[in-house]
């Protein structure tokens, strides 16, 4: 375990990329976005966040300026709501004043909503061109592999979006160090979810570094999200499209996104609202048969990260059963639900009744912590 550099490859073919992970890779930024065929005669534009921007943006400009790269940076307020249609129109504006052209590449600097806006501009400007992940979010070990790139509908989360892989994920520990606590523990639920979907010990090494994990202890963080990483590169590689496989990466999320969408992408984080899912699919589980520990465990593991487990209870149970409607797993009139059978494992269930799942919405209201 340490903080020093790791790498892995997401396995797709001729698109297959890596991803380095360690204190100080942004450094060689250079080097590795020429290894990776990031041409230096277009211009790239940097996207990032109000907050990201005052930290780290100076940095990675100042690495590839120096490398010869023309550099171009755009800023996006902080925050969910920048994943919208306004802020994709602003950005593709910026970029053409710039002189992108089809050779050109985005890079974003930032958490997931950075990575899957700037990803969705690289995906649909002149139909697509290279990106580059720089996550400096816990929670953008996920939003950063796999090409899901996005922007939100006032109805429903990541409903305009794409497939779209990047050329290279350069994830740098050092930017980790300046994240606010709740974001901290926000992103560790993404860490989690990866542990209960695949790697039960995983989940138990979690429960017991989670003390420094909250602390942002280098050697520990880069274990957990080279971890959480190889889980998600190796979904990705064998089920790139979610056509089935894939979905276990939404444990948590049919109930996740229909909280954030009916919370106006605001109150509540991604990862506190995913948390809250898990602990729903959790009480699914059992009352479909799994053992209580699936219960009890998921709750304890995400509570000692500081996750919360409660459903707000000013959240409407209609108004959530609506949003569940508008998910993506909800398909051919049912809803797709991932629900874990033991720690570690997960099933594809499509045959969960609505007055379940809105019973399991009210339990959630309720839950003890
Ligand atoms: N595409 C995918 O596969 C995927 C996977 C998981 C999540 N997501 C998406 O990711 C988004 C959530 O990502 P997130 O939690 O990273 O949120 P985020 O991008 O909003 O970042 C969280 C907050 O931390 C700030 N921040 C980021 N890096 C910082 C740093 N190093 N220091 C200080 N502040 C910093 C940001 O400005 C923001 O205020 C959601 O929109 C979710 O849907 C996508
Ligand atoms: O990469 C995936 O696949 C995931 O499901 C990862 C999730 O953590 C992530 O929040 C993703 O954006 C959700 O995908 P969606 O297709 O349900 O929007
Ligand atoms: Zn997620």
């Amino acid at each position: 375990m340490s903080g020093a550099p790791r790498e892995l490859t997401v396995e797709l073919g001729e698109r297959s990329y890596p991803i380095y992970i360690g204190e100080g890779v942004l450094d060689e930024a250079g080097n590795l976005f020429t290894e990776r065929g990031i041409s230096k005669k277009s211009p790239l534009m940097i996207i990032t966040d109000a907050n990201v921007a005052e930290r780290h943006l100076g940095h990675l400009a100042e690495v590839l300026t120096s490398a010869g790269f023309t550099v171009v940076t755009a800023v996006v307020p902080a925050g969910e709501s920048s994943k919208s249609l306004t802020e994709l129109e602003r950005l593709i504006g910026i970029a053409l004043e710039h002189g992108l052209d089809r050779k050109s590449a985005i890079v974003a600097l930032g958490g997931g909503v950075v990575g899957d806006l700037a990803g969705f501009v690289a995906a649909s400007f002149m139909r697509g061109i290279k990106f580059v992940q720089v996550p400096t979010t816990i929670l953008a070990h996920d939003s950063s592999v796999g090409g899901k790139v996005a922007v939100n509908h006032p109805l429903a989360k990541n409903i305009i979006g794409a497939f779209h892989q990047p050329e290279l994920v350069l994830y740098d520990l050092k930017t980790l160090q300046t994240l606010p606590e709740r974001e901290v523990k926000a992103g560790l639920s993404e860490v989690v979810k990866h542990g209960l979907i695949w790697d039960a010990s995983f989940v138990t090494w979690c429960d017991e570094n989670a003390d420094k994990l909250t602390a942002l202890d280098p050697d520990a963080l880069g274990y957990a999200l080279y971890k959480g990483c190889s889980v998600k590169a190796a979904v990705v590689s064998k089920d790139e499209r979610e056509n089935d496989l894939r979905a276990i990466l939404n444990l948590g999320h049919t109930i996740g996104h229909a909280l954030e969408a009916v919370a106006g992408y605001g109150e509540l984080l991604h990862g506190e609202a995913i948390a809250i899912g898990m602990v729903g699919a959790a009480r699914l589980a059992v009352r479909l048969g799994a053992s209580e520990e699936v219960y009890t465990v998921t709750k304890h593991v995400l509570q000692r990260v500081g996750l919360p487990v409660r459903l707000p209870a000013h959240l409407a149970t209609d108004e959530i059963m609506r949003a569940m409607m508008h998910d993506k797993k909800f398909q051919e009139g049912t809803m797709v639900f991932i629900v874990p059978t033991a720690i570690g494992v997960v099933e594809i269930n499509k045959s969960v009744s609505t007055s379940l799942i809105r019973e399991i919405v009210e339990q959630l209201k309720q839950e003890a912590i």
